[in-house]
């Protein structure tokens, strides 16, 4: 199942750089390692902003709801959730 994936990361000013380094590090993993799975297909910058806009491929909304869940930035994010399916129109061969 395919799903639009909207995060805005609203991390507090008063936390301390070194903290929020750290978790930016480890939310950088995560994100490369659910890439390399194959499950968090596209994730593009919202020029302008520190929010993203990424399409998620898993089994069902409670794979999709532990995998958000677990991004380490997952208590600073604001986080919309689309569900999509494939367009008659559509030429890709992958977008389903
Ligand atoms: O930077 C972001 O948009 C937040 C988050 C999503 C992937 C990642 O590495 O960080």
């Amino acid at each position: 199942m395919l799903f639009q994936v909207e995060m805005t990361v609203k991390l507090p000013p008063t936390m301390p750089a070194d903290e929020a380094a750290a978790i930016k590090a480890r939310e950088k993993e995560y994100a490369q390692e659910l890439q390399r799975q194959g499950k968090w297909r596209h994730l593009w910058r919202v020029a302008g902003s520190y929010a993203n806009v990424s399409i998620f491929d898993v089994r069902d909304n409670a794979e999709l709801q532990e995998l958000v869940a677990g991004l380490p930035l997952f208590p600073w994010m604001e986080i919309s959730v689309k569900p999509l399916c494939r367009h008659p129109s559509s030429i890709r061969d992958d977008d389903s």
